[in-house]
């Protein structure tokens, strides 16, 4: 089905594109555990998870890449394996017949520093530090992948500025001594603890001037983070610090269409109040021996159809193509 810009519409008529989707694999050669709040987490069944998401991806023949929205290995790893256990899960990811691109999330940052993660992860590095970058995988389309971690207390060096500039801002606003514990936090403040952070200054103007570029090519947008940003598609402890902010730069403009996120395992879907679809997406690593979370997104011109596989709830995603 052709629409009158020439563009393709709808389901029924060929995408434009597709592409894979996984999140939290946080594999770990290690027994079973659960989370701080009790949910299971099989470390070692999400290697088998992405191990069927790429079989998957590669029967579908149509897929034009890949993304994992971060977390690729778990901070339990013991960390003598650390570099191995990193090493393993990308060269799954290697085994698809396309291109993957990552982000980083906490638990890739409690098992290597930054620097040496970036290359790694093949996040493209002009500076040796910045892990926030964007692809046009079609002439109407860009995609955005913001760090959230670019203000944080995890994987900068303890002396640099970063680091020194996240705790002041957890100091500020969490009065626990352990800064992960959301106790006597209310309401969204809940989401001050030292397991997320904040897109600093010079990412949000890249981000503006990203957006005001895709504008002016009339291009739409998808913005991914391993951080949520909108209360409406997640609990509040794993939002991104400012995500206020990032989503008050994102309102500015009318590209972009769908933000996707990870990091709240149990995931989510939510409208904000200018129409943007947030899909934070269900998590490999909670996967119970036999059961998947993974999925694909075929991208249409007025919208996303995620399939998701298992655990990973198909979500139709419509919005206003101008
Ligand atoms: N509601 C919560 C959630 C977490 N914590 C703290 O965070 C640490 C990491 O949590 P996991 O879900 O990854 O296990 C955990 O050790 C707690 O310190 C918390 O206090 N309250
Ligand atoms: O993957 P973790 O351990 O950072 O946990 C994230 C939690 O789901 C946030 O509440």
């Amino acid at each position: 089905m052709g629409s009158a810009n020439g563009l393709t519409n709808g389901r029924g008529g060929h995408p434009l594109f597709s592409f894979g989707v996984i999140t939290d694999v946080q594999y770990a050669d290690i027994p079973n555990g659960h989370s701080f709040l009790g949910v299971p987490r099989f470390y070692r069944h999400s290697m088998l998870v992405l191990q069927r998401a790429v079989k998957s991806w590669n029967n579908n023949k149509n897929l034009n890449f890949a993304i994992h929205f971060g977390d690729i290995v778990d901070g339990k790893c013991p960390k003598d394996q650390s570099l191995n256990a990193v090493k393993k899960v990308v060269g799954e990811f290697e085994n698809f017949k396309g291109p993957v691109y990552h982000m980083i999330g906490n638990h890739c940052l409690y098992n290597l520093p930054r620097d040496k993660l970036l290359p790694l992860l093949k996040i493209p590095n002009l500076d040796g530090s910045r892990a926030y970058y964007e692809f046009s995988p079609a002439p109407g389309y860009r995609f955005v992948l913001l760090d959230g971690y670019d203000i944080s207390a995890i994987g900068w060096p303890h002396d640099h500025p970063k680091t020194l500039e996240a705790l002041k801002f957890l100091r500020e606003r969490n009065p626990n001594s352990d800064k992960n514990s959301p106790n006597g936090l209310e309401g969204l403040d809940r989401r001050f603890l030292m397991f997320n952070g904040a897109v600093g200054e010079e990412q949000m103007e890249w981000l503006d001037s990203v957006l005001r570029d895709a504008t002016n090519m009339k291009q739409k947008v998808v913005v991914c983070c391993h951080l949520p940003l909108d209360p409406g598609a997640s609990s509040q402890e794993p939002l991104l610090w400012n995500y206020d902010e990032v989503m008050d730069v994102i309102h500015r403009y009318d590209c972009v269409k769908v933000c996707l996120a990870g990091h709240d395992h149990e995931g989510g879907h939510s409208i904000d109040s200018h129409g943007i679809h947030h899909r934070v997406l269900e998590a490999a690593l909670e996967c119970p021996p036999g059961t998947d979370a993974f999925g694909y997104i075929e991208v249409y011109d007025n919208m996303l159809s995620l399939v998701g596989t298992d655990r990973m709830k198909s979500t139709n995603i419509h919005f206003n193509p101008y």
